[in-house]
């Protein structure tokens, strides 16, 4: 058994790859999803496109590889995070459709918890703020709108869970209900303090306990496959949320060390050690893993628009046919123009956390065109990232001093990332291996089977592609970012 099979199950595609012990990627397969939005900000999943994809590529991968379930040694699980799922324990089906992360339906239910005082008890105890993001609402509104669920919930009838459970109870055809610490982390009902569910703030949304799944180390053991899966039992052995496998996936192992992934959003995540930080500066506290028993926590940003943005210039304003059309474009944009893009779509995340927000442009002329747009585009997610990076100076002065590591679709493009170190201030290392959540998720199955060496030993094996140092002009960089943030002020404002 020399091989390790990670899933990653994101918000558009289910992907797997197979990884040699060495962690060098051999086969993968990919398959994407229907999305869902059955009203105005509201996003779901179909919870059986989940799991048939997920079952589909995992088994693709191995047979690609030219491997047998045999060869297997541990399967490593990651996942979109928040997404929240609520199924019947006897028969394994769902109850609803899955209520996606991006999904804004409980934006009331949250003002009216932030408007009785809640929010600062739920910050310091699970390290979220009162944001539809989160699951803990989403659950309260299933429960709210499926008749009898609340009633079943109490008898322990039903059991939620994030896509890892969902995905686990099936994999082990239903033997198992659990989540690891990252996870759980993301759900509004998790105290990260003292690592255990939160029966207060549970009481406060009304979500019966018994739903809830037993909560586990990132490596550690989580059943084995259904034997008819892959034609033997494997066992699942590594679960972290997508954001923390990736931050495991690029070893940022010490207190300090950062990694911002550009995929549809974008997420940057501080390792902050043993010890929970609190924000004072509207970031997110979550644990980074959980390894022995032993949390490290981080600090995160997370904005909900990066990659999305290039997919608008294709698919909204249709001026590019291809992501990577964007570079030219923006190398030929005309530097007399100051074309600044808010792309607050779907409202701005950190550290603004203004849902009402829609997007804006300022600085149009008439000779502003395509060229000007993909600049802009490109732009605003090194922008929002200064914001970040701003917030996380301010709550943990050491990551001034940190280099920052790259991974995502959108790390591929040498102009975001040159734009990206030249607005921060600070070098940007784009690593060899991009696909650094799978990779995060194979590593950390591989411990759980003792096939991968420690996180020391690992963080030496993390090889740089490239680095992008700043070369812009320190006054050049400041009146930008100035502009910028003068550019949000005022879309927050048109918000009203
Ligand atoms: N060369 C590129 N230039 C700019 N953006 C890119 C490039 N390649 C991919 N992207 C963007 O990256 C995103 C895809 O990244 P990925 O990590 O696969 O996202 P996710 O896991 O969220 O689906 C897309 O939004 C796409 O627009
Ligand atoms: O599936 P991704 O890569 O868009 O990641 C989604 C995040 O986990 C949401 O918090």
């Amino acid at each position: 058994m020399t091989h390790i099979l990670a899933i990653d199950q994101g918000t558009t595609s289910s992907r797997a790859i197979v990884f040699d012990a060495g962690l060098r990627p051999v086969a993968s397969a990919q398959k994407e999803f229907p999305q869902h939005f059955p009203a105005s900000g509201w996003v779901e999943h179909d919870p059986s496109d989940l799991w048939v994809s997920v079952a589909g590529v995992a088994r693709a991968a191995v047979e690609k590889a030219g491997l047998h379930a045999g060869d297997i040694a541990a399967i490593g699980i990651t996942n979109q995070r928040e997404t929240t799922l609520i199924w019947d324990r006897r028969t394994g089906k769902p109850l609803h459709r899955a209520i996606v992360w991006q999904d804004r339906r409980t934006a009331g239910l949250c003002d009216r918890l932030k408007a009785e005082g809640h929010e600062p008890v739920i910050a310091a105890r699970t390290g979220l703020l009162l944001d539809p993001y989160f699951s803990g609402t989403k659950l309260g509104w299933l429960l709210d709108n499926i008749d009898g669920a609340r009633d079943r919930a109490k008898r322990g009838e039903l059991a939620f869970g994030t896509v890892d459970s969902w995905l686990i109870w099936n994999l082990t055809g239903g033997r198992v209900h659990a989540t690891d610490a990252t996870n759980a982390a993301r759900t509004l009902l998790y105290n990260i303090v003292e690592n255990r569910w939160d029966a207060e703030i549970c009481a406060l949304l009304d979500i019966p306990m018994a739903l809830l799944p037993e909560v586990r180390d990132c490596a550690g053991d989580y059943g084995t496959t259904r034997a008819d899966l892959f034609g033997r039992e494997i066992p699942i052995l590594g679960v972290a949320g997508d954001q923390q496998a990736a931050t495991v996936g690029q070893a940022c192992f010490a207190p300090g060390m950062m990694k911002s992934t550009y995929g549809t959003g974008c997420f940057a995540l501080l390792n902050t050690g043993e010890k929970m930080v609190a924000s004072k500066n509207r970031l997110l506290s979550t644990i980074a893993y959980r390894l022995d028993g032993r949390t490290t926590y981080a600090l995160e940003g997370s904005i909900f628009i990066a990659g999305a943005v290039v997919q608008w210039l294709r698919d909204g304003l249709k001026i590019i046919r291809h992501a990577a059309e964007t570079q030219p474009l923006a190398e030929a944009a005309d530097p007399a123009q100051e074309l600044l893009l808010v792309p607050a779509f779907t409202g701005l995340g950190a550290p603004y956390w203004r849902p009402e927000c829609r997007g804006a442009v300022f600085g149009l002329t008439r000779n502003s065109g395509p060229a000007e747009f993909a600049r802009a585009a490109l732009e605003s997610v090194g922008f929002q990232t200064r914001d970040l990076l701003e917030a996380m100076r301010a709550d943990w002065p050491d990551a001034a001093q940190g280099v920052l590591r790259v991974d995502g679709g959108m790390a591929a493009s040498d102009w975001t990332m040159q734009f990206l170190a030249d607005i921060l201030g600070a070098p940007v290392d784009r690593p060899r291996v991009t696909e650094t959540t799978a990779l995060g998720a194979g590593y950390l199955a591989g411990l759980g089977a003792g096939l991968c060496p420690s996180p020391e030993e690992f963080a030496r094996d993390w090889a740089l592609e490239r680095r992008f140092e700043p070369i812009m002009a320190e006054a050049v960089r400041e009146a930008r970012y100035a502009r910028w943030q003068r550019a949000v002020q005022a879309t927050i404002a048109a918000a009203g």
